[in-house]
């Protein structure tokens, strides 16, 4: 069976990569990436200057194996880092290059496309929107105007095509309104779904304390916890935004919720708690669960069922 895909115009060898934040803050993060059985690979979110994000623990699987909760702070070795990989990166290889950015202004959101669209790279930029854990800052996902505006400066600024990173939307009015705004954008290509499902908290049952330090221990859920939300978000905006692609995240732990985002409408399909676990491993385990899933269901390739959930 055929796992590859395109995003962005750009050819996959399989559907599958890291959720950005996820075994890409380093090099050394990166070329794990490089080495595994993904098919592509995204950056850690960039900002302008190094940050080396908040105090630890920061993120945690949760006990219930459901999932975990992260307020990481936007650690990361700063944007001219992930413009030096990108100038370095070997384009010639299967995996396309994702970068994602998440600027704490849209000043810097600028500056940081400025200098990539001056290095004219073959990678594809991909602007995170929803970044909930920096405390006093509101997720521009849920700032309709915000995004608007964001979008005015940044996609005539980017011209080539590009992505943004979405949070969870849980009101169909929102998926209405966003996808109004996405819609008016041609070199929007994609959008990715979902970001964590911002502000849980995870309370320990025998210390009575909360289980990440940063903001009294308030942080982004991720796992199989949120797969049902990524679902619906991937298929919402996959119904809305015709001309355009949904990369689909949340709640991979195996082949079968990644023939689930496929249904929905996903492209591609990327991993973060699971990958955090259990390593770059997973994605030729999973590789493999979803081709034993699509030989046993009689499918070839992922454009035979991308989108085909039925309604009752
Ligand atoms: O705290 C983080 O670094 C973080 N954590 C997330 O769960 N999503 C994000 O987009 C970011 Cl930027």
């Amino acid at each position: 069976v055929d796992l590859s895909t395109k995003v962005a115009g750009l050819s996959l060898p399989n559907l599958l990569f890291n959720a950005s934040g996820v075994c890409c803050q380093t090099e050394a993060d990166l070329k794990l990436m490089i080495e595994s059985e993904s098919g592509s690979l995204i950056t850690k979110s960039a900002t302008y200057e190094y940050r080396e994000g908040n105090p630890s623990p920061r993120y945690l699987p949760l006990p219930s194996g459901l999932g975990s909760i992260n307020s990481m702070g936007l650690p990361n070795e700063g944007y001219e880092y992930y413009l030096n990989f990108a100038k370095n990166y070997d384009y010639s290889s299967k995996k396309p290059l994702f970068i994602s950015l998440s600027g704490l202004s849209l000043a810097d959101n600028v500056k940081m496309c400025e200098a990539f669209v001056a290095a004219d790279l073959p990678c594809v930029l991909e602007v995170n929107f929803s970044c909930p854990n920096v405390p006093g800052k509101p997720q521009l996902g849920y700032d309709m105007e915000a995004m608007e505006n964001a979008l005015n400066v940044l996609a005539p600024l980017i011209k080539k095509p590009f992505g943004v990173k979405l949070p969870p939307y849980f009101d169909i009015a929102h998926f209405d309104t966003a996808a109004a705004i996405f819609n008016k954008f041609d070199n929007l290509v994609y959008v990715t779904c979902i970001n964590s499902v911002g502000n849980g908290l995870a309370i320990d049952f025998e210390t009575e304390s909360a289980l990440i330090k940063p903001k009294d221990g308030f942080g982004g859920l991720g796992g199989l916890m949120v797969l049902n939300t990524a679902l619906a978000n991937v298929n919402a905006f996959y119904r809305r935004l015709p001309t355009k692609q949904v990369i689909g995240v949340g709640g991979v732990t195996s082949g079968k919720e990644v023939f689930l985002h496929v249904l929905a409408g996903a492209s591609a399909v990327q991993i973060g708690t699971t990958l955090k676990e259990e390593g770059p491993t997973v994605f030729a385990r999973i590789n493999k669960e979803l081709t034993d899933i699509m030989i046993a269901k009689g499918y070839k390739s992922l454009d035979e069922f991308r989108g085909k959930v039925k309604t009752l």
